[in-house]
């Protein structure tokens, strides 16, 4: 397992030592969330009772075959905890999330959960976002008028996610256009301003909403951050 896998898996562990027996918990997406996702359903089988909600098909799909019970978000009042990994976290717990393509579920998630947990290894957390591509998440329909609006947003190149030669399409039927800011000044401000353009679903700025994230380092430590 490489370096960065390790870190990962390490960050997917610790997460699942913080669940307690009766939590509903939001399940994130992706290769880091995958360790929590495996960790969990080990404490599962040793007889934690939790109910869990997936953020994404992929996640839903391999939290069934590992016989984690799942309920439908509208089933449940209120999360306790959602935990999540990220594309990039700064240190005021600001994040870029999509990587994947399941910002927009990720999103409904964490936002009814009490608290979120975000979980990465070093390579995540920057002092400024931005330099991941922003995922922003559109409907189909007319998305290249989408797209010439989000270039007077100031990002110096838009692509089309695709897949395989063919358009990727979300769990939720839209197309994604990741935008190349290289560096967001003012990340609550773009938050806004993309999710004001006629035809965007979601973007992949979450503000204000991860509680701590969890880093995993190389050299086998972990760093807990907890918002101020
Ligand atoms: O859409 C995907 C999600 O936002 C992921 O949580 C994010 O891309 C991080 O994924 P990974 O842990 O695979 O880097």
């Amino acid at each position: 397992m490489s370096d960065q896998n390790i870190a990962k898996k390490k960050a997917g562990e610790y997460a699942a030592t913080l669940i307690e027996p009766g939590m509903t918990i939001g399940i994130g997406t992706g290769s880091t969330v995958y360790f929590f996702i495996q960790a969990l359903a080990k404490k599962i089988q040793e007889g934690l009772i939790i109910k869990g909600v997936p953020t994404s098909k992929q996640t839903q799909e391999l939290a069934t075959e590992l016989n984690i019970p799942l309920v439908d978000l509208n089933n449940v009042d209120q999360l306790d905890i959602t935990v999540d990994g990220a594309d990039e976290i700064d240190p005021q717990l600001q994040l870029i999330k999509g990587g994947g393509g399941a910002l927009l579920q990720e999103k409904i998630v964490a936002a009814a959960s009490k608290r979120m947990i975000v979980i990465a290894d070093e390579s995540k957390y920057v002092q400024t976002l931005g330099k991941f591509p922003l995922p922003v998440e559109v409907i189909d329909f007319g998305w290249k008028h989408t797209m010439k609006h989000l270039q007077q947003l100031g990002c110096e190149r838009i692509v089309l996610r695709k897949k395989d030669d063919k358009i990727f399409v979300s769990d939720h039927g839209h197309y994604i256009l990741d935008c190349y800011f290289q560096q967001i000044k003012d990340a609550a401000q773009l938050h806004h301003q993309i999710n004001n353009i006629a035809g965007v679903a979601e973007n992949g700025l979450f503000i204000n909403i991860a509680t701590s994230a969890v880093i995993a380092y190389k050299d086998g430590s972990i760093k807990e951050i907890n918002k101020s």
